[in-house]
């Protein structure tokens, strides 16, 4: 499923925040949405999940508007997971994963076998099946940051959006992390996330947007959109490049 923004403005508290953006998602890719804070990330992103209404222009899932699909049907196709989410019950991990099945069944009807499944592909997928009986608000940031990942997985929705999902895990559940939407995306799925890191960002995405002061500044391959100038120019910092078993890192070195 491709997922598109056509001449996006949105606005919050009455002021517009990002400014007449176009972008195109794609099957099979991982992409990136990079900026300074208060850039328009979220809010894009929002847009993009259909959870905010566009001031100007369009967002369109595989051609059609996107507010013309019913909540049930966008959120089969669409999984959203928002920026430092997070659950107040104290339900146990499964429970709270199994919820990610609800856009699958009708009304009063039970978890079956596949959605059973699912469950469990999404525990495992996501490491923490050791934890599925723990109540939820009992777990550590980066725990309960991936229990929300299984949540959104079990879904098995085309479309993962996620905001700064690595924010809060240690290294090497990030890198697990990447690895495992990369996988999702390679398996024919659209994949977007935010994020701040910009190495992972560089390793891990097909494409990257970066975006600054509420425009899209530059999109391209990530070679293509973390040259000097734009890490100059947008985030203010110069970076190391390099590449190690011919893929690219960047890491931050100074401000410019
Ligand atoms: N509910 C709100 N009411 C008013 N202004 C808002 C609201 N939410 C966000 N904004 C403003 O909109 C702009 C864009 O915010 P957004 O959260 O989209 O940025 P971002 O690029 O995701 O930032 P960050 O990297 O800090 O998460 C910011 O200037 C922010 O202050």
């Amino acid at each position: 499923m491709s997922l598109t923004a056509e001449a996006l403005t949105l606005e919050q508290g009455g002021t517009a925040v990002v400014h007449g953006v176009s972008l195109g998602l794609q099957p099979g890719e991982v992409a990136g949405i990079l900026g300074p804070n208060g850039a328009g990330k979220s809010t894009l992103l929002r847009a993009l999940a259909g959870l905010h209404t566009p001031a100007q222009g369009e967002a369109r899932l595989n051609g059609e508007r996107l507010h013309r699909f019913r909540g049930r049907d966008r959120a089969r196709e669409l999984g959203y997971l928002p920026q430092a989410a997070t659950v107040h019950w104290p339900l146990p991990v499964e429970r709270v994963v199994a919820l990610g099945r609800l856009p699958h069944l009708g009304p009063w009807q039970r978890l079956g076998s596949e959605d059973a499944y699912a469950v469990d592909r999404a525990l495992a997928a996501t490491g923490v099946e050791e934890l599925r009986d723990r109540p939820v608000t009992q777990l550590s940031g980066g725990e309960r940051a991936r229990v929300l990942l299984a949540r959104v997985l079990a879904g098995e929705p085309s479309i993962l959006l996620a905001d700064e999902p690595v924010a809060g895990l240690d290294p090497y559940h990030q890198v697990h992390f990447m690895e495992l939407v990369r996988d999702y995306a390679h398996q024919g799925r659209t994949v977007a996330l935010v994020l701040h890191d910009l190495n992972l960002a560089a390793r891990f995405c097909d494409r990257l947007f970066l975006m600054d002061e509420g425009e899209l500044v530059a999109q391209g391959t990530p070679k293509e959109v973390l040259d000097p100038r734009h890490l100059d120019e947008v985030f203010g910092i110069r970076a190391v490049y390099g590449e190690v078993e011919g893929e690219p890192y960047v890491v931050p070195w100074g401000r410019a």
